[in-house]
């Protein structure tokens, strides 16, 4: 896999932090997070390929031992407010002088300096604070934020393991680790670009929930169909609308221009009360095989049957019998390769960790009778 050979301590974080460590995990980085001791469980869904190490990193030799392993590895993840690992003596310059290959990753909401910089937040704030909350809902109603996908997932998380990515290229080149200051605010931005270098095109003059993109174009969105389920309308290009119009049993003729933004209000009409008159599944054979861009709006439940899902392997279900995504994109030559079994208990592989890095048994021994370090190996199953 891509990135064999790689050592990541991942500090425990909320969402986007798991999830840059999940995607390493996946194309096959060696990612150990450290979770608190005297928890009974981790609130880290997307821990998988994992290993966990129990520390407590209120006792200083708890944070010696952190030290240890981060002077070993390749990458750091760190998902706390600024300041925090260096008041535990674990910053950058710290952990750089022992280790000057290290790769540094601080994913934080609002980034390194500002005035934001040490305040809580969550992904709707990160997400105001970029500019694109603003455009996000329905026409005449409050901006609405679409789950915590945008700031936490794919400006965080995605775009640090990407930053990650790129400075261990860099490093194979120069030899040397360095900081990477992932901002989710500057993440879900620049995940946002296009919303602002087409903004000269005037994809956006009108207000929100009105324009092309955002749901005010009635052949941009979803409609409901007559057993309560959706079908998903993307038809943009005129010959792709000709085709979505066929489909409907539409006349071009008997409906107002496409893009006369005016009779839009009409069109929308037209086109509901039509897809009313099917099923999700009746609609689907109309237009499957079509160019008319139109979809069935799938259930997390449902896209493991979907024909075209299942032919490319798009979802699999793991030992627990979980559905997942499969790791994206698919390298042809290294490609992912997700673990199927079970997500790690905390502190499972303190004992393992510690070992694979040169703590003598007896060592280990007193960091766990001190309560420094805790263990919960898996029972064998006889
Ligand atoms: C919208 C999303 C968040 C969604 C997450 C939800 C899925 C979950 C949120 C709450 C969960 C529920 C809850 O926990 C209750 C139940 C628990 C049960 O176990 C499970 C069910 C629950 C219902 C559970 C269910 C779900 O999991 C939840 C609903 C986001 O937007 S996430 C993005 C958040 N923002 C960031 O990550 C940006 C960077 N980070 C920060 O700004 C801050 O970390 C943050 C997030 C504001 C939190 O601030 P906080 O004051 O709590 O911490 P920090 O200042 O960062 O300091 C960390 C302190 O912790 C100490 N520490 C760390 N590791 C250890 C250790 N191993 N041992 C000892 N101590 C440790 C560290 O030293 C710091 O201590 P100090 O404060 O003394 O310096």
């Amino acid at each position: 896999m891509a990135l064999a050979g790689v050592r990541v301590i991942e500090l425990a974080g909320l969402a986007p932090a798991p999830f840059c460590g999940m995607i390493l995990a996946d194309f096959g980085a060696r990612v150990i997070r450290i979770d608190r001791t005297k928890l009974s469980m981790t609130v880290d869904t997307q821990a998988r390929g994992k290993q966990s190490v129990a520390l407590n990193l209120k006792n200083p030799k708890g944070v010696a031992v952190l030290k240890r392993l981060c002077v070993q590895s390749d990458v750091v993840l760190e998902p706390y407010r600024k300041g925090v690992m260096e008041k535990m003596g674990l910053g950058p310059e710290d952990l750089l002088k022992e280790n000057p290959c290290l790769i540094y990753a601080r994913l934080t909401g609002y980034g390194q300096s500002g005035s934001y910089a040490k305040a809580a937040g969550h992904d709707i704030n990160y997400l105001a604070m970029s500019g694109l909350l603003s455009m996000l809902g329905r026409s005449s109603e409050k901006p609405y934020a679409p789950l915590n996908l945008v700031a936490d997932f794919a400006g965080g998380g995605l775009m640090c393991a990407f930053g990650i990515v790129l400075a261990l290229l860099e490093r194979s080149r120069s030899g040397q680790g360095q900081i990477i200051d992932a901002s989710m605010v500057e993440g879900a931005a620049y995940v946002g670009s296009f919303m602002w270098k087409s903004r000269s095109l005037g994809l956006w003059n009108r207000p929100r929930g009105e324009n092309l993109l955002d749901s005010g174009a009635p052949f941009y969105d979803t409609y409901r169909t007559s057993d309560g389920k959706y079908m998903a309308v993307g038809a943009i290009e005129p010959q792709f609308y000709q085709q979505f119009i066929q489909g409907l049993g539409l006349y071009d003729a008997d409906l107002p221009a496409q893009m006369s933004v005016s009779d839009w209000p009409q069109l929308r009409q037209t086109f509901t009360r039509v897809f009313a008159s099917k099923t999700q599944e009746e609609w689907s054979r109309v237009f499957d095989g079509t160019d008319a861009c139109v979809t069935p709006v799938l259930s997390l439940d449902e896209v493991l049957s979907h024909p075209h899902n299942q032919a490319r392997g798009s979802f699999f279900k793991d030992s627990q019998g979980e559905i997942s995504p499969q790791p994206a994109p698919v390298l042809s030559r290294s490609p992912a390769e997700p673990c199927h079994s079970r997500d790690p208990f905390i502190g499972e592989h303190t004992r393992s960790v510690l070992k694979e890095y040169g703590f003598e048994q007896a060592q280990i021994e007193q960091l766990l009778s001190a309560g420094i370090v805790e263990c919960k190996e898996a029972k064998a199953r006889l």
